[in-house]
């Protein structure tokens, strides 16, 4: 199992990795692909990854419950090479942008499916933390391209090589998947019943032959494809349905997409992709350096959710990490509302009393990450456990374009944003954001860990029941405690 999500979570580093570059190549570009980047130049740039990411999120949501887990992911590896050599061939500022494009329909693909992948194989005591693996993975390719690019600013066209190696992942994991299994829910939902048998054989240990047909006749039940239709563009449209008219599946999605509506709107990818930019623009010398300390403050506290999801519950997790993101953004706030800030490249060196906002800007850049990174950065991704089968594709597909729609809003605005409203008014504004946030989900979004699948989803059939699952998630500890 550990094997299997590490090898699925090569698409979570590539999506980190492909996304992470972005913030150190803005600033070491210079005027390689023919001019000196405009702040829109470097909008767009970022953007179109993003829009990539949300057109191949969708895709891979329609498709992957025909074509199944695996093409799909080694399609996404085509991508990122087809991607990352256009990018490092780049002359102009619209050939980069192709190429970033290309790449993005990667992220997009391999963004909704390795966590599928991964938590339709994993036994739902591990769900939470494997799927957690595959953000680890995403956290830690984000922290990789920051370092590389902070020891490449100075090489000259080093940004070529930061692109050119995401490669070298993508050629990996297309060649280590020829030798990965379908999931066994995907191959019972296509009739496949003894491959099926013979994965959860392999993938859960000592597991005996009574175990294994329970488990089948549990995946046969609960993911019997009722669709109706007779070719397969009609059961999809027949799912497409089900998903927005079957209350337990709209509430589903509804959660679902807040969720990752709420990840991207609190404004952290905007940190993510600008942060070398911020720093270029308070006048810190050595930005890309600077800005590590954003990727490496998410990738450690992205440890920490690993270690605690299952245990503390993705609801708890959430309710006691968004105020914290909001305390960080209204002291990042503050701080820039007493530092001078310029997006053209001359602002001056922080002098006095500047220098220490200048510190506490990036003191509260940590608080804000450090309560991101243990919360929100996490829980969107364990999107597909609130889907029965039959619609688990279409929703988990409209889910992670909600995601990808977010961050494609924020990162084609969030320099518009600094010029316009000033970083005071920018950072006050998600600040906002965050605080709507935690109520919405305090209203909506029940405790799933350690639920099994099939129980979430009639969990939902008649409302979000938050006392109902927390009752639950009680009793399963007790058992578990008692059993122990
Ligand atoms: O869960 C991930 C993670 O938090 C990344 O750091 C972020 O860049 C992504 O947008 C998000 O989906």
């Amino acid at each position: 199992m550990f094997l299997l999500t590490l090898v699925a979570s090569f698409s979570g580093f590539l999506f980190g990795y492909d996304t992470g570059y972005i913030s150190g190549a803005l600033v070491s570009i210079g005027t390689d692909l023919g001019k000196s980047l405009s702040y829109s130049d470097k909008e767009l740039i970022t953007a179109s990854t993003a829009l990539g990411a949300l057109i191949g999120g969708i895709i891979a949501g329609f498709t992957t419950d025909m074509l199944g887990r695996k093409r799909i992911i080694m399609f996404a590896n085509i991508l990122f090479v087809v991607g990352a050599a256009v990018q490092t061939g780049a002359h102009t500022v619209w050939t980069m942008i192709v190429g970033r494009f290309i790449m993005g329909w990667g992220v997009g693909l391999a963004s909704l499916i390795a966590p599928l992948y991964i938590s339709e194989l994993s036994p739902s005591r591990f769900r939470g933390r494997l799927v957690v693996l595959n953000v680890l993975a995403i956290t830690s390719g984000q922290v990789i391209a920051y370092a590389i690019g902070a020891g490449l600013t100075h090489v000259e066209n080093g940004w070529r090589i930061l692109v050119a190696l995401s490669i070298i992942p993508a050629v990996a994991q297309f060649i280590l998947f020829f030798f990965m299994p379908e999931t066994p829910r995907y191959l019972v939902r296509s009739g496949n019943i003894s491959a099926a048998e013979s994965i959860i054989r392999r993938t859960y240990r000592n597991v005996s032959e009574a175990e294994v047909a329970r488990k089948i006749k549990l995946l046969q039940e609960f993911n019997l494809d009722t669709s109706k239709g007779r070719t397969r563009l009609s059961r999809l449209w027949y799912n497409y349905k089900a998903l927005h008219t079957l209350p337990s599946n709209f509430r589903a999605l509804f959660i679902a997409c807040s969720l990752q509506a709420i990840q991207q709107f609190c404004g952290f990818n905007s940190l993510m992709y600008f942060s070398a930019t911020i720093f270029e623009g308070v006048g810190f010398a050595n930005s890309t350096a600077v800005s590590l300390i954003v990727a490496g403050t998410n990738f450690i506290f992205t440890c920490v959710a690993f270690t605690l999801i299952d245990h503390l519950g993705r609801r708890r997790m959430l309710l006691c990490t968004l105020w914290g993101m909001c305390a960080g953004l209204v002291l990042c706030a503050i701080a820039f509302h007493f530092i001078p800030f310029s997006l053209d490249g001359n602002a001056p060196a922080l002098e006095g009393s500047q220098h220490t906002w200048g510190i506490i800007v990036i003191i509260a850049m940590i608080i804000y990450v450090a309560f991101y990174a243990s919360g929100i950065g996490n829980v969107p991704w364990q999107q597909s456990e609130l889907f029965p089968m039959a619609v688990r594709g279409v929703g988990t597909g409209l889910s992670t374009a909600t995601n990808w729609a977010g961050n494609l809003v924020v990162s084609a605005t969030f320099l518009t944003m600094l010029r316009n409203i000033t970083p005071t008014g920018t950072f006050a504004f998600f600040a906002a954001l965050c605080a709507v946030s935690e109520v919405l989900v305090y209203f909506i979004y029940p405790e799933t860990a350690g639920l099994p699948l099939e129980e979430i989803h009639e969990l939902l059939s008649d409302g979000f029941h938050i006392k109902e699952a927390n009752k639950r998630q009680r009793e399963r500890k007790r058992s578990s405690r008692s059993a122990d």
